[in-house]
C-alpha cells in the first residue's frame, strides 16, 4: 500500500457568519492570514506531504495570487477553483490527484489554522491504517437535543465533536465523492460513511473551526501564549 501522503486544504467559502469584509481564510490572524497559516501547518517536512491543494473562490485567485507574493510564500502548491459547496470545493480538490495512484489524503479546513502537528500526524497514521479517520473531540457542555414537546438531555460521554484533518485512502475518497450529493452531508466522514467505517481520532480543544468574530479573538490568543 502506498505511503503517500497528499492534502486538501479547502478555502473555498465566503465566511458569510464571519460577516467580515471578506473571506475569513484572508484575515489577519498574529500578522499573516488564516490560510497562510494553515498551508504552513501542512507543509512541515516532519509530515512529509507530497502534494498540496488549496480550494479557493475562483474570484479569489488574484487575492491568493498577492498574498503569497506579499508573503513571499515559497510552498509549493496547486490552487484550484471551489464550488457552491464544501462538498464540490472537495470534490473539485481530489480532481486534482485523479492521477495517483493511492496513498492517504487529508482534507483540512482552510480555516482551521492552530492544528497540532501531532493531530495531522496521528490522522494521517489512522487514515492508512483504518482507510478512513477523523479527528474529535469529546463534548465540553452539557448538550440537549430537541423534539416536539420541547428538549431532552443526550449522554455527551456517546457524542463526540467532529474535527479536521478528516484522512482517507485516496481511491475510497474518490469512489465515495462520485456519490450524489445529499444535504446532510456537513464533512467528509458524513460522505464516507456509508462505504468505510469512520475510525475517530483525539483531536484537539485548540484545533478552532474559525466561523465567527470570537474564534478569532481565541485563535490570537492561543498563538501568543
Ligand atoms: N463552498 C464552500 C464552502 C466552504 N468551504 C470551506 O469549508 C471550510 C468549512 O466551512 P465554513 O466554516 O462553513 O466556511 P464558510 O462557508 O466560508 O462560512 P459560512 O458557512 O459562515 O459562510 C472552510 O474552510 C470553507 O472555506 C469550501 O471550500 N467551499
Ligand atoms: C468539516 C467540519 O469542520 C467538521 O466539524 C464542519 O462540519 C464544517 O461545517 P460548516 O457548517 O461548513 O462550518
Amino acid at each position: 500500500m502506498s505511503k503517500n501522503r497528499y492534502a486538501i486544504l479547502v478555502a473555498g467559502g465566503s465566511g458569510t457568519r464571519m460577516g467580515a469584509d471578506r473571506p475569513k481564510q484572508f484575515l489577519e490572524l498574529a500578522g499573516e492570514p488564516v490560510l497562510l497559516h494553515t498551508l504552513r501547518r501542512f507543509a512541515a517536512p516532519e509530515l512529509r506531504v507530497q502534494e498540496l491543494v488549496v480550494v479557493l473562490p475562483a474570484e479569489q485567485f488574484t487575492t491568493w495570487q498577492r498574498i503569497c507574493a506579499d508573503y513571499q510564500v515559497t510552498i509549493p502548491h496547486t490552487v484550484v477553483a471551489g464550488g457552491a459547496t464544501r462538498w464540490a470545493s472537495v470534490r473539485n480538490g481530489l480532481a486534482q490527484l485523479a492521477s495517483h495512484e493511492g496513498g492517504t489524503v487529508a482534507v483540512h479546513d482552510g480555516v482551521r489554522p492552530l492544528t497540532p502537528q501531532s493531530v495531522i500526524e496521528a490522522t494521517y497514521q489512522a487514515g492508512y491504517n483504518h482507510g478512513a479517520a477523523v479527528a474529535a473531540v469529546v463534548p465540553k457542555d452539557s448538550v440537549r437535543g430537541l423534539n416536539q414537546q420541547g428538549s431532552y438531555a443526550l449522554n455527551r460521554s456517546r457524542l463526540r465533536l467532529v474535527q479536521t484533518p478528516q484522512c482517507f485512502e485516496l481511491n475510497l475518497l474518490q469512489r465515495a465523492y462520485k456519490l450524489p450529493e445529499l444535504t446532510t452531508f456537513t464533512d467528509d466522514a458524513s460522505v464516507v460513511e456509508d462505504l468505510h467505517p469512520i475510525h475517530l481520532v483525539e483531536g484537539d480543544y485548540r484545533n478552532l473551526k474559525i466561523t465567527t468574530p470570537e474564534d478569532l479573538l481565541l485563535a490570537e490568543a492561543l498563538l501568543h501564549r
